[in-house]
């Protein structure tokens, strides 16, 4: 890594063969210089790092990830190849998601009975900028000492690039706080999810049973959230998250659940914060996840905070102080609620065992609940999938019925 001040191209870095096709330029005027794979073009994002080994596909697809760059620091991403399945937004043709990927490794020939084709056409056909060839072990500690990073990404087969106008238009960008993505992460539409989760030797599966009816307001949503609910035989009717709360309690709903999503949490404040504070006084479930979680704290009266460098894997310990279990969770976040301001009458359920931050709240006396991390765990470890079944069990509960087996 090195401050670079040249402004004419095409750029050589000292240790290549042959001209670099694709650059980062962070917005301190730092540029890392690589291999270009992917889509063409130039997208200025947040550059964080994800620590997981496994689900690229499921983890560029998240829309949380609307805005950021992903550098991934499991340094080969592609050799598995890209599938048709293994998405998570709701509507691929909008690609909402990450911008851009950042590998250490050039991406080799797939090699797996499921791959469709070579990660390098599927990033080209979805529209992200990759960069593969740098030491992504430094950029991770230079935003582990420094904080996440508005940057400028750019692949150009030719190698031609401006780096004095990517650092300007680096510095330039406004950055993640205060912008409102969730509204345009959000299909728009209200639909019905019937398909449950994949299985080995099986693929998906659908669910005809409609035993509760689940309303999921849709800020961004993960498709393996949804398919978890219905393999709970629920019916999920998805509503757009700037649903009015009229609109959703107009679909007779025995849950109400708050999506994930991208972008600032409190920045949603003028459609989300108030329809949830209007939903969780009519006594019916709700059931927050990460986004959600967030919305659901700012309903409440707390706060939510920028967080240093996120939590962005799936390998991070967390405590459910109501039972006093840990489970290894899949993350993605870039703010956090912050504890301190949760007002009288909300317990803090879980809290991270990385940084003691907030993971997750309960509203006391109410059956109102969610959590920071990602339970359906598209990509991650199982330990969380109790929460959906906690919901459903609030669900079953008001409607005058058994509860299932938490775990
Ligand atoms: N996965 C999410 O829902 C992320 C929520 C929010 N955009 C954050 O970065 O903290």
């Amino acid at each position: 890594m090195h401050d670079s001040t040249a402004q004419s191209s095409p750029v050589t870095p000292p240790w290549a063969t042959e001209p670099a096709t694709a650059i980062l330029v962070l917005a301190d005027g730092t540029v890392l210089e690589g291999k270009g794979f992917g889509a063409p073009g130039a997208v200025e994002a947040e550059v964080c790092f994800n620590t997981a080994i496994t689900g690229y596909q499921e983890i560029l697809t998240d829309p949380s990830y609307a805005g950021q760059i992903v550098t991934f620091t499991f340094p080969h991403i592609g050799n598995i190849g890209a599938n048709d399945e293994d998405i998570e937004d709701l509507t691929p043709a909008r690609r909402t998601g990450a911008v851009g990927a950042i590998f250490k490794a050039d991406i080799t020939d797939p090699s797996n009975y499921r791959s469709a084709g070579h990660l390098d056409a599927w990033l080209k056909a979805r529209g992200i900028v990759a960069l593969a060839g740098i030491d992504t072990r430094a950029l991770t500690a230079h935003i582990r000492e420094n904080g996440v990073a508005n940057a400028v990404i750019a692949h150009d087969p030719k190698g031609q690039f401006d780096i004095g106008a990517m650092k300007q238009r680096a510095a330039e960008w406004s950055g993640l706080v205060g912008l409102d993505l969730a509204k345009d992460a959000a299909s728009g539409q209200s639909s019905q999810w019937s398909v449950t989760p994949w299985k080995w030797d099986e693929g998906f599966g659908v669910n005809t049973a409609e035993d509760v009816h689940i309303v999921a307001l849709d800020y961004g949503v993960k498709r393996n959230i949804l398919r978890l609910m219905a393999g709970l035989d629920a019916k999920v009717t998805v509503l757009p998250g700037t649903a009015s709360a009229e609109e959703v309690l107009a679909h007779n709903p025995d849950g109400i659940f708050l999506s994930n999503g991208p972008g600032d949490p409190a920045a949603t404040g003028e459609y989300a914060v108030p329809v949830i504070r209007e939903l969780i006084e009519t006594g019916i479930p709700v059931f927050g996840i990460c986004l959600g979680h967030q919305m659901l704290a700012l309903a409440l009266g707390a706060k939510t905070v920028k967080m240093h460098q996120g939590h962005h894997g799936a390998n991070h310990p967390v405590k459910d102080h109501t039972t006093g279990k840990v489970e290894i969770v899949s993350m993605n976040h870039g703010f956090a609620v912050d504890s301190a301001s949760l007002p009288k009458g909300i317990t803090e359920t879980h809290v991270s065992l990385f940084d003691g931050t907030n993971c997750g709240l309960a509203v006391d006396g109410k059956p109102v609940f969610s959590v920071q991390h990602h339970p359906e765990a598209s990509p991650g470890p199982q330990d969380s999938h109790y929460l959906f079944r906690r919901f459903l069990n609030l669900i079953r509960q008001r409607n005058g019925e058994a509860a299932v087996a938490e775990r």
